[in-house]
């Protein structure tokens, strides 16, 4: 038995990209840990699989002789960072910790970041287990031994392998600005990730992953941990599902206190919170009398943590993810509590910014973190599918960049699909998607490109710099309008604005230009081109030989100078300069 009682068992939840391993992980640690265990040690839970500390130190030989205080480690069955932020308690994740799968010959994918992002956000401890180091090229098998005396055993090559694939992960987590390392290199677990090479299929280094999360927990984790094994149960619904015979029953994880037969008990629905008595609590019977009629064992009652199946009345409705405490005496607290933690985000939320939908509050959660890491504002938050008027809300947004819902996990119902497709109906962007990094990207780049093209546009719209010479013997036309030609000393020469002389008085309104009888919009640093003067006379206000400068608006050379300097070329910035300089002879802060 554990030497300290008071410490409850560690809620641990599994992670990482699709196919590197989770359920084969989870197989693995759970049928080792039947195998390592005496008959009837094992204690069997709904939805969740308790390894006892007695099986970890029997598989992990001389490594397990550090003292523990733990009494085993939960590990929540459903894999995937859907579970782990559905599944939420006291406004937080339930796992205690997590592994966080990665197949060592693949390295990061998309789901590995954002489940990375999610446990940064949740502050939630967790190691990484790189799995499938059997399917290293050579690799020699040494069942279930731990990784580093099988890793002893491989010729140089092969340790080699090891070495660089575990390298690139380190560096991978260190672009994410974790720091990380191999387990048996790391000297403080709190600041440093333990990587833990290993097999699901071999079963090699499983041992070392279990100590390291044993370690991990008893040291950093020992207050969370404590348990009020007297007190009332709380827990937190795994899953709703319809039994032949027992009709809806709840799956739940208990992570706090203690549940009985005929307990009063709460839980929500998507409206409301329920309150029910406890028919019966069913655990499922062990493999050996798996024939028996009843596929479940009937017990009075238990205690924090375990996997347990619920009946009672009244439970249709309920949902997944909901909080389930039992009520001793505080009816209105404990009802109300639950409506807190299933309408209330813990996040800020901004006076500008973006709308988004997710289908569990946590998931709603791990995306406005997100955002807010990234200094996006979220002015709305809500669970649920995205409705016709989520898109008349949004709509009222004033700042385009932020007319913007995101639907995570979530689907559009048929009204707001429908509108979204008429630009007409709605100009609300609505980006969907099913891993929070992605949806953000695809955000950030559509929001990056409409700035571009507003400054675009903004830009079209300033006079440009420029200065041109009058040329000899081209003057076309003497007046009414004028119309010579002129070469383009310098800056970006565009039809329909003023000229004036190099000391400031009015020339005319340059009207149109042309270049070998051809209109043209623009022309460049050196190019030669006719053009028309409106209100202009050649020989009154300008002769052949003169040079003028484009007249700028004093608010165009704001824009000019603070911000498009960057993305005029040399020439246009030297006009430029040279312009403000004679505005500024007589008034130093022209333009400024
Ligand atoms: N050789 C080898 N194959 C493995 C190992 N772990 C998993 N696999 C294989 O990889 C594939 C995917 O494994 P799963 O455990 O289903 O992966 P998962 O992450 O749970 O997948 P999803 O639930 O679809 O996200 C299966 O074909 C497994 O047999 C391992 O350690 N070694």
């Amino acid at each position: 038995m554990a030497e300290n009682p008071k410490i409850r068992t560690p809620i641990v939840c599994v992670m990482g990209h699709v196919d590197h391993g989770k359920t084969s992980l989870l197989d693995r640690i759970r049928g080792s840990s039947v195998v390592s265990s005496e008959a009837g040690a094992i204690t069997q839970h709904i939805g969740a699989t308790i390894v006892p500390i007695e099986a970890i130190r029997t598989m992990s030989g001389s490594m397990g002789k550090v003292p523990i205080n733990i009494p085993g480690l939960l590990f929540i069955d459903t894999p995937g960072h859907h579970a782990f932020t559905t599944l939420r308690a006291r406004g937080g994740a339930l796992a205690d910790m997590a592994i966080l799968v990665v197949d060592i010959n693949q390295g990061f994918q998309p789901q590995t970041i954002e489940a990375l992002q999610i446990l940064r956000n949740c502050k939630t401890p967790f190691v990484i287990a790189a799995t499938k180091i059997d399917r290293i090229h050579g690799w020699r098998v040494n069942e279930n031994e731990s990784f580093i005396s099988s890793f002893n055993k491989q010729n140089e090559r092969v340790k080699g392998d090891v070495e660089n694939k575990t390298y690139e992960i380190v560096g991978k987590l260190s672009e994410l600005d974790f720091s990380a390392d191999r387990f048996d290199r790391v000297a403080d677990f709190q600041r440093n990730l333990a990587i833990v090479p290993l097999s699901a299929h071999t079963g090699e280094g499983i041992p070392d992953l279990l100590l390291i999360m044993i370690g991990l927990a008893q040291r950093y984790m020992s207050d969370e941990l404590k348990l009020l094994v007297e007190g009332p149960g709380a827990g937190t619904v795994l899953e709703v599902k319809e039994e032949r015979g027992l009709g809806t029953t709840l799956d739940v994880i208990l992570y706090d206190g203690t549940l009985a037969v005929g307990d009063e008990i709460a839980v929500a629905t998507q409206v409301d919170v329920v309150v029910t008595k406890v028919r019966s609590l069913l655990k499922p019977r062990p493999m050996q009398e798996i024939l028996t009629e009843d596929r479940f064992e009937r017990v009075k009652s238990v205690a924090a943590a375990a996997g347990i199946k619920v009946t009672a009345p009244n439970l249709e409705g309920v949902i997944a993810g909901s909080p389930f405490f039992v009520i001793r005496g505080n009816r209105d607290e404990v009802t109300e509590k639950i409506k807190r933690e299933m309408t209330e985000i813990h996040v800020n939320l901004a006076e500008e910014g973006i709308v988004i939908k997710a289908d569990t509050i946590g998931a709603l959660e791990a995306l406005c973190k997100e955002l807010e890491s990234k200094e996006i504002g979220v002015m709305r938050a809500e669970v649920g599918p995205v409705s016709r008027l989520d898109l008349v809300e949004t709509e009222t947004i004033k700042n385009p960049a932020f007319r913007v819902l995101l639907s995570f996990n979530t689907p559009l119902l048929p009204d707001a699909a429908e509108i979204i497709k008429d630009p007409l109906y709605t100009q609300v962007k609505v980006f969907e998607g099913k891993v929070i990094y992605q949806l953000i990207d695809q955000y950030v780049e559509w929001r990056d490109e409409q700035k571009r093209l507003m400054e675009k546009q903004r830009f079209e719209h300033v006079v440009m710099p420029a200065k041109i010479r009058l040329l000899p013997d081209c003057v076309f036309r003497q007046s009414n309008p004028a119309v010579v030609g002129v070469r383009v000393l310098g800056g970006k020469l565009r039809s329909d604005v003023n000229l004036i002389k190099l000391d400031g008085k009015k020339v005319g309104h340059l009207k149109t230009m042309q270049l070998r009888q051809e209109s043209i919009r623009e022309a460049d640093e050196g190019l030669e081109v006719a053009i028309s003067i409106e209100g202009a006379t050649v020989g009154r206000q300008v002769s052949v030989g003169d040079d003028l400068f484009v007249d700028i608006p004093e608010r165009h050379v704001k824009v000019l100078e603070k911000e498009m300097l960057k993305t005029l070329n040399t020439s246009t910035q030297e006009v430029l300069a040279e312009f403000t300089a004679m505005r500024r002879k007589t008034d130093p802060f022209w333009g400024k």
